[in-house]
């Protein structure tokens, strides 16, 4: 009898490695004109589903913000799977005939894995897919070295995909793959931007198979079918912040927090770098990830940035807002940094700008 299980496919990959890129090019194949997609965030304000290409129909991406599929949301993961054939249902029909996931970058992939291979509901109704890791091609090195969730990410992987090689140094790609061959002997590597011609491949693989898979991911998985079930850690996010500070502490270091920002005033561009620069001058290696939708005084449409770890990419211009909020909306991932250490300097920077256009104004006088 032919599987017909829905497949599951997880895109990970650590912070702004590119994962919502990868998605973007993903959702014009004709593979995925049927595909659900979901997104998990890590702060309270979800960006990346704003900035995922929609399809005509407005229920296709669903959105699951203010903590990870690993530890505090796992249980909506659970209930989203569970009731998507019907809850997005057309015509009284289950619609759609896969599912992406998007990790947060942050994410510990083997508890979301455990969860779709073993909740006895979710196993006969999906079946889990490739699990495809980005992993950046320009910070990869750094942040294998410190952040274990990256070198998890990238073992479990059936597909890896080595990113940012446009702006990365060729020795450090080569080193990272090297590195990253040793950790998954077994996966294809494809390099992007380049290798995106024909992406659809990522999906034309063996379904996901633990026995084929490294030593140390065949335990992780194990240790999470030991652990299953057991409430071992908090299981509730704290709504009434906007930082999560009820974040799993078993699973993520908890001196990374993500602090959203909402903004109601236009910000004057000048500011607005300011802000960040300083922000970056003063606690650079504590920046972990900004991206936002910006509303700038002197622009009508916004502006998306990308802070990933020490670099900024290029900002972009939207054609128009996402939706009806047209406020500015920025995602901080910190370690050992507070909300109101980032007000304070935005405040600073605005009051110094205030000043000087003062003295400018006299100067003309
Ligand atoms: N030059 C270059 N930039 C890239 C590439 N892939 C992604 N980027 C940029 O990297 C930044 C982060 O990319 P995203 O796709 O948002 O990364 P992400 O993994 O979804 O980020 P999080 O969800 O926050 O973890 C954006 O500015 C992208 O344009 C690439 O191959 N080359």
């Amino acid at each position: 009898m032919p599987d017909t299980r829905i497949p599951v496919s997880l895109i990970t990959g650590f912070l702004g490695s590119g994962k919502t890129t990868l998605l973007n090019h993903l959702m014009p194949l004709p593979q995925m004109s049927k595909a659900l997609v979901i997104i998990n965030e890590f702060g309270s304000i979800g960006i990346d589903h704003d900035l995922v290409a929609h399809s005509n129909e407005d229920d296709t991406i669903v959105e699951m913000a203010n903590g990870c599929l690993c530890c505090t949301i796992k249980g909506d993961l659970q209930k989203t799977l569970n009731e998507a054939p019907w809850r997005f249902a057309r015509d009284g029909q289950r619609w759609f005939d896969r599912v992406l996931i998007e990790t947060t970058g942050l994410a510990d992939p083997a508890p979301i894995i455990h969860t779709v291979m073993a909740d006895d509901k979710l196993k006969a109704l999906y079946q889990l897919d490739a699990v495809i890791a980005l992993v950046d091609g320009y910070n990869g090195n750094s942040t294998l070295d410190i952040q274990v969730e990256a070198v998890k990410q990238a073992a479990v992987a059936d597909q890896l995909l080595i990113s940012k090689t446009d702006i990365a140094d060729a020795a450090d790609i080569a080193r990272l793959k090297a590195r990253l061959r040793k950790l998954n002997p077994a996966a294809p590597m494809h390099l992007l931007p380049g290798e995106t011609d024909d992406l659809a491949r990522l999906f034309n693989g063996p379904t996901f198979n633990p026995k084929l898979k490294h030593e140390d991911v065949q335990a992780w998985l194990a240790a999470e079918a030991y652990k299953g079930g057991h409430h071992h850690h908090h299981e509730s996010h704290d709504h009434s912040h906007d930082h999560d500070h009820a974040h799993d502490i078993n699973r993520h270091d908890e001196r990374i927090r993500s602090v959203c920002l909402t903004i109601e005033e236009p910000l004057p561009a000048q500011v607005f770098d300011s802000w960040l620069e300083m922000l970056v001058a003063f606690n650079g290696v504590n920046v972990l990830r900004v991206k936002g939708i910006i509303k700038l005084a002197e622009l009508d449409k916004p502006l998306v940035i990308h802070g990933v770890q020490h670099i900024w990419h290029p900002p972009e211009i939207l054609e128009k807002w996402p939706g009806d909020d047209r406020r500015s909306r920025i995602v901080f991932i910190l370690r050992d940094l507070e909300e109101t250490e980032l007000r304070d300097m935005l405040t600073f920077v605005q009051n110094k700008s205030a000043k000087t256009s003062v003295v400018g104004l006299d100067s003309v006088g």
